[in-house]
Order: structure tokens, then sequence, then C-alpha cells
């Protein structure tokens, strides 16, 4: 019976460690589409991929394929020889393209009616199709050009808007969360080849089996993804921009506030209280870091439903926050309101504001936070005065340096995406249970080692996924 098992675990383990791609039975069709940015520039970039696509540069140039990946100037025009451009084309013959098909690039004037006229011809040529949003990435994933992480990475290269963010998206298109990955599951692979060698052939020198032999080992790659998993979000945090929630009463002063840190008017500043409702959300690039800032409605007893929707849309952006700054008037310090007070915690920026005020009302020439007054536990404290112009540079370079901490880059690459997370907690959860069942059931034991490379597997997309791949691809541009 054992034995059965173990066989069957060995087939599905060869089944299932088969490249995706391998498995794609039909041939693919040429698709066409604008790879280049939208809106008019100097030159636009149409692309082709498939084995139809030399074919299609045949027929709009009337001339031969160039040399591949040499560029040539050719006159395009459609099927009634009405001219569309004077082109540069390239052709990449496959599998030596990005896509591993065989390629062309035309590379035309910007001009509106240029592409649309190239475009509208391609559609007409036989077996040619607009491509879909992700289509070529998905076909170089699908010829083993580029692991699901490669692809995700080329994706946020695309979408990145600060140098940061460039960095890591560069660091995992060249492979380094992969190797990471790949890492683990190729050592869990090892063990499990030990494993189930040990189910058909029970080592009688090992009283506690295999299974207890290689524990240690498991448990301590189990260890290694654990820490990759507590990292605080920073690479996450990296891609999608590390989220500021300015939070307080009613005139503290958070959206003028905001427009300070902002430099430009965006939100409603005035003396009525309750004057925000709606979270107002602005992006900053602070030293190269993506921040989104985001101004809230005060915080007090709502006065009717709409202020209420308010406060409570307030509190939720605070809880998912990264940082909070929490405003308090300087007239009112050192006490702090009520509602303030369990918000001071390791998340919590304390910032004092309208100083000037305070100055002016008590003759202090330069108002001062005791230390002593301080909350424990936050991670400081800052006074401002919007009016006054003071404090906000120094602020700024808190903010700065605080978001530069949390998000750069360390020796082991970051995690980057909730779907890669979700894949590492399922590893976790099948070593734990491989640990309850190592001492018990070998055949258990092995499967759950056996589950675990599988979820490791998934973020590379070696295994199981082709449920997901629609919507991972579907999130890219169309061209890409
Ligand atoms: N004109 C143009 N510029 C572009 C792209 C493109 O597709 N076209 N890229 C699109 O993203 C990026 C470059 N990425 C590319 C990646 C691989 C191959 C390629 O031909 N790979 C072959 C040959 C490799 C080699 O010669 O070293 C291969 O992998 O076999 C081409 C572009 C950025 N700039
Ligand atoms: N003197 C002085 N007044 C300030 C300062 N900062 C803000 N104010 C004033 O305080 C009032 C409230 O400012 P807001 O920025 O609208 O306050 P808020 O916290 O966004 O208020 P709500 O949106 O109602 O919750 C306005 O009249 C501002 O002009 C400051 O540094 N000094
Ligand atoms: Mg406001």
């Amino acid at each position: 019976m054992c034995k059965a098992v173990a066989q069957a675990i060995k087939t599905d383990l060869i089944r299932k460690t088969d490249p995706v791609g391998q498995n794609s039975q039909k041939k693919p069709e040429t698709i066409f589409a604008l790879s280049s940015g939208a809106g008019t520039a100097g030159v636009a970039v149409v692309r082709l991929s498939g084995a139809h696509a030399f074919a299609a540069l045949e027929a709009l140039s009337g001339k031969p394929v160039p040399e591949a990946r040499y560029a040539a100037l050719r006159l395009l025009t459609d099927g009634s020889g009405a001219r569309l451009d004077q082109a540069l084309v390239i052709a990449f013959k496959g599998p030596a393209s990005f896509t591993g098909e065989d390629v062309v690039e035309l590379h035309l004037h910007g001009g509106r009616a240029v592409v649309a006229g190239v475009l509208e011809a391609l559609d007409k040529i036989q077996g040619l199709r607009p491509a879909e949003p992700g289509e070529f990435s998905r076909r170089a994933f699908d010829n083993q050009k580029l692991d699901l992480t490669e692809a995700e990475g080329l994706n946020d290269l695309i979408h990145a808007q600060t140098a940061a963010q460039r960095e890591q998206a560069l660091r995992q298109m060249d492979g380094a969360l992969r190797d990471l990955y790949e890492d683990w599951r190729g050592r869990l692979v090892a063990h499990l080849a030990h494993l189930e060698a040990d189910i058909d052939f029970p080592d009688e020198d090992l009283p506690e089996g295999v299974a207890g032999a290689v524990r240690p080992n498991i448990l301590s790659l189990k260890q290694e993804i654990t820490q990759h998993l507590v990292d605080g979000r920073r690479g996450e945090a990296l891609r999608e921009g590390f989220r500021i929630v300015i939070m307080g009463e009613p005139n503290a002063g958070k959206s003028t506030l905001l427009n300070s840190l902002a430099k430009s008017d965006v939100a409603i500043v005035s003396d009525e209280e309750g004057t925000t409702r709606d979270a107002i959300e602005i992006q900053l690039d602070l030293g190269g870091y993506p921040v989104r800032l985001i101004d809230t409605a005060g915080v007090r007893e709502g006065q009717g439903a709409i202020e209420q929707e308010g406060i409570r849309r307030a509190l939720a952006r605070a809880e998912e926050a990264d940082l909070r700054l929490v405003l308090v008037r300087a007239d009112d310090w050192p006490k702090v309101p009520e509602s303030m007070q369990k918000w001071l915690d390791e998340k919590a920026l304390l910032v004092i504001t309208q100083t000037d005020r305070r100055e002016a009302a008590s003759g202090e020439t330069m108002f001062h936070v005791k230390h002593d007054e301080l909350p424990v536990g936050i991670i400081g404290a800052a006074s401002v005065s919007a009016k006054a112009d003071h404090g906000l540079d120094e602020l700024f370079d808190t903010l700065t340096d605080h978001v530069r901490d949390a998000m750069a880059p360390r020796e082991v690459p970051s995690l980057t995406r909730v779907r890669h997370r979700r894949a590492l907690e399922d590893a976790v959860e099948h070593l734990d249970r491989f640990d309850q069942n190592a001492g018990m059931d070998a055949v258990l034991a092995a499967e759950d080692v056996r589950m675990a490379a599988r979820s490791l597997g998934k973020i590379t997309g070696r295994v199981g996924v082709e449920d997901i791949l629609d919507v991972i691809f579907s999130d890219f541009c169309i061209g890409k």
C-alpha cells in the first residue's frame, strides 16, 4: 500500500514540476499591438509576435524581411496600396526574441493616423489579431523566457514612478526572487527524494526514519522562510507606496499640513470644524521612495451621518497605515485628546501643530516639546507651524529618513507581492504539519513536504498556476 502511495507521489511530482509552457499544445495565433505609450510621440512601436509575423511584414513592405536583428527602412502600404509610413523595421527570429516566437517591430512616426492605419492594415491580414493585455509577456513565460516573478518585475518596472521602485523591479527581473524561491524549493525536493526512498526501502539503521533525520534541515528552512515573511512589508510598501496617514481632532491642522508637505493647495482648509470628510490621498517622492500621504476627517463624536462616515473612513485608513502622523494642537499640549491616545504607538509620529498660536498666547519665544512629556513607545515627535513656516523642513527630513529606513533594499531581496506572501505562508503551514507528522507517519510527512514544495513552485510558475495566469497577465498593459 505504502509503495503505491509513494509511486503516486513520485508520478505527481514529475508531472507537476513540468514547466507549464511545455504542456501547451496548439500553435498560438500571431498577435500585434502598439507597444509604445499612449498619446502622440515622435516614434511609436508596433510589435507583432507569432508564426505569421514575418509574412505580415513582407505583405506591408512588399520586400523580403531584413536580416534578423538589423534595422531597415521600409515604405509600408496597406492592402490597397495606400502609403502608411516610411518606417524602421526589425525582425527577430524565434526563439531568439522577447517572446521566443518570430517577432517584428515597426518603428513608426508617432502620428495618430499612421498608427491607426498600420493597426488597421494588420487587422486585415489573415491569421493576425490584436493582442490582449500582457499577451506578449505571457508568451515569453510560456516559452520559458521569463518566470512569473520576472514577468511581475517587468510589469513593476513599467509602472515604476521612483528610483527605488525601478531598482527593486530591475532586481526582480534579474531573477533575484526566482533564485531565492527556487533554491528553497530545490532543497525541499531533495529532502523529499530521501523521504520517498525511505518509504520504499526503510532504513533499519535509522529508528526514527529519514523523516527524523531530515527534520532539522527542514525546520531551519522553515525558519528562513518565516524570517523573509516578517520583513515589515518593505518590498510591498515600495511597490505600492508607503502609506502615511495624517490624523487628529477637527482643526488640528491636518489639511494644512497635507498642503504644506505637498507644496500644493490640494485640500480645503477652514476654521470650521469637520471641513474634511473624504480621505484625500496624494503621492510624494521622498528621496526616491514612493509615499501615499493621506489627509483624513477630524475625529470627534460625529455630527450627522456624513461626518460619521468620514470619521469611519479616517479610522479605517489609520488602521492600515504604515506610519501615522498624530496631530495635537500646541495650545492643547501636553494634553492629548482622548480619541488620539490609543493611536500613539510604535507606528506613530506625534506632530504638535500651530506652535505660533501658543507662542503668541503665552509669550514663549520658541515652543519646545519636553522629552519627559512624550508618550512612551512612539517613533518620535515634531512641532510645526504652517503659518510661521516653522519645523516643516525638519518634519519633511524626518519623514524621508523614516521612509528610507522602512523601504531601503537589504542584502536578501524583499517580498514584493501579496501573491508571493500567500504562497510562502502556505508553504510554512505545510512544513508545520510536516513537523507534527515526521515522527509518526512517513507517508503523511512526505506529502506535507511535497505540498510545501508545490506552494513555492507556484510563485515562479513552475507548478499548478494555470488558473491564476490569466489574472496575473491581464494586469499588464496592452502591448506588453
Ligand atoms: N525595441 C524594443 N526595445 C525594448 C524591448 C523590445 O521588445 N523592443 N524590450 C521589451 O521588453 C526591452 C528589452 N528586452 C528584450 C529582452 C529580450 C530580447 C531578446 O531578443 N531576447 C532573445 C535574445 C537575447 C540576446 O540576444 O542576448 C532571447 O532571449 O533569446 C529583446 C528585448 C526594452 N526595450
Ligand atoms: N495660526 C495658525 N493657524 C493654523 C495653522 N495650521 C492650520 N491653521 C488654521 O487652523 C484651521 C484648521 O486647519 P485645517 O487644516 O483645516 O484643519 P483640519 O485638521 O484639516 O480640520 P478638519 O478638516 O475640520 O478636521 C484653519 O483655519 C487653518 O488656517 C498654523 O500653523 N498656525
Ligand atoms: Mg481637514
